[in-house]
């Protein structure tokens, strides 16, 4: 059987910006994949060059086997693409926007009736329907746009930022979807800079960082691969610097210790990679203790998908956003993806 999604050794450039230097990714069918990255990583490229928006500069790209370059036409009958930013006619009804759709997709009468009903229905539209799509809240209007691009029933879906300004509640009605389109068999591609929503959601995850995916695998394997357990411990609400640097010299010395940071964005806040043992909290506290140093609050846990991103890179997924949101033009961004470079 094809992958549900092949790509391999992808390349795109925008003018002297490498977007995607080297990208390869094999999605099975009826998985959720995940591609996880900071901002400026090539995500949206990736997923341009697969869903027939943009043309990539090399490598092979394809959809239950038929390539997307070769046979754009049935590539897209394939696929379903939900954009990061949500662009719908104003002026026209939720309805009128399903029927341009089926229409767009000849879909015959008789099967787009039926299916705009069981996509009201099932996404909870019913209410809303018939009013003008200007109207609609932005949870709404995400809502809508996933109705749109299921109504062809296509074998992959593939979203970018979904979550991206929904609240809390409209997110995780959105993850509980996701899960009932696996569960029915369709394969999902979702990109996104929220760690735990790949986390909860992707069965595999690929990170991609400047154009190159630099680590793959189920979460779990991902964050086995890092190793050692995270303790995160205050000192103080606010730890003076020497106190931060005594206790740090203290904790270096315990064998189970392997690395210790002192973070000075968070107050001096410890961070502490220790050996994975059920006791480990005890035994820095314990020596926290013999020191006479305070402890106002300390924690352990797994690695996360961070930790996986800064073994990676040597940078957390924080900073290189922040880094990276300096760095763009949007507006010119925004102009050229609409001329369909
Ligand atoms: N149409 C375009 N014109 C010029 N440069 C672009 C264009 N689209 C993307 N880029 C550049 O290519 C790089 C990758 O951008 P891309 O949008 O693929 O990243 P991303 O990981 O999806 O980030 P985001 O989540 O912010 O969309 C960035 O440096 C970006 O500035």
């Amino acid at each position: 059987m094809s992958a549900a999604v092949l790509i391999n050794g992808l390349q795109k450039r925008y003018g002297s910006t490498e977007a995607v230097k080297d990208v390869s990714l094999t999605i099975q069918p009826g998985e959720i994949f995940g591609l996880l990255g900071p901002n400026g990583a090539g995500k949206t490229t990736t997923i341009r060059c697969l869903c027939t928006l943009t043309t990539p500069d090399a490598g092979q790209v394809e959809v239950n086997g038929i390539s997307v370059l070769a046979n754009p036409k049935a590539a897209r009958q394939c696929l379903g693409y939900i954009a990061q930013e949500v662009a719908l006619d104003k002026v026209l009804t939720g309805r009128e926007l399903l029927q341009l759709q089926a229409d767009i997709y000849h879909l015959p009468a008789s099967v787009s009736r039926d299916r705009i009903e069981q996509m009201v229905a099932l996404l909870e539209l019913q209410d809303w329907i018939d009013q003008k799509s200007g109207t609609y809240s932005g949870g709404l209007k995400k809502r809508l746009d996933l109705a749109l691009g299921l109504l062809h029933q296509p074998d992959v879906l593939v979203l970018d930022e979904p979550t991206v300004g929904l609240d809390i509640e409209s997110r995780s009605i959105f993850w509980q979807f996701l899960r009932r389109l696996k569960a029915a068999g369709t394969t999902i591609l979702l990109t996104s800079h929220y760690l735990e929503e790949v986390d909860a959601l992707a069965d595999r995850v690929a990170i991609i960082d400047r154009g190159i995916v630099i680590a793959r695998g189920t979460p779990s394997e991902l964050k086995d691969k890092v190793g050692g357990d995270r303790i995160t411990l205050r000192l103080r609400e606010f730890t003076p610097d020497d106190e931060a640097e005594s206790a740090r010299h203290l904790l270096e010395q315990l064998p189970l210790v392997q690395d210790v940071i002192v973070n000075s964005a968070q107050g001096n806040s410890l961070n502490l990679v220790v050996d994975p043992q059920s006791d480990a909290l005890l035994i820095v506290q314990q020596a926290l203790k013999s020191a006479g140093l305070p402890v106002f609050g300390i924690s352990q846990s797994r690695p996360s998908l961070d930790d996986v991103y800064l073994a990676a890179t040597g940078r957390t997924l924080m900073d290189a956003e922040l880094a990276a949101v300096g760095a763009r033009n949007l507006k010119a961004e925004r102009k050229q993806a609409m001329q369909g470079s």
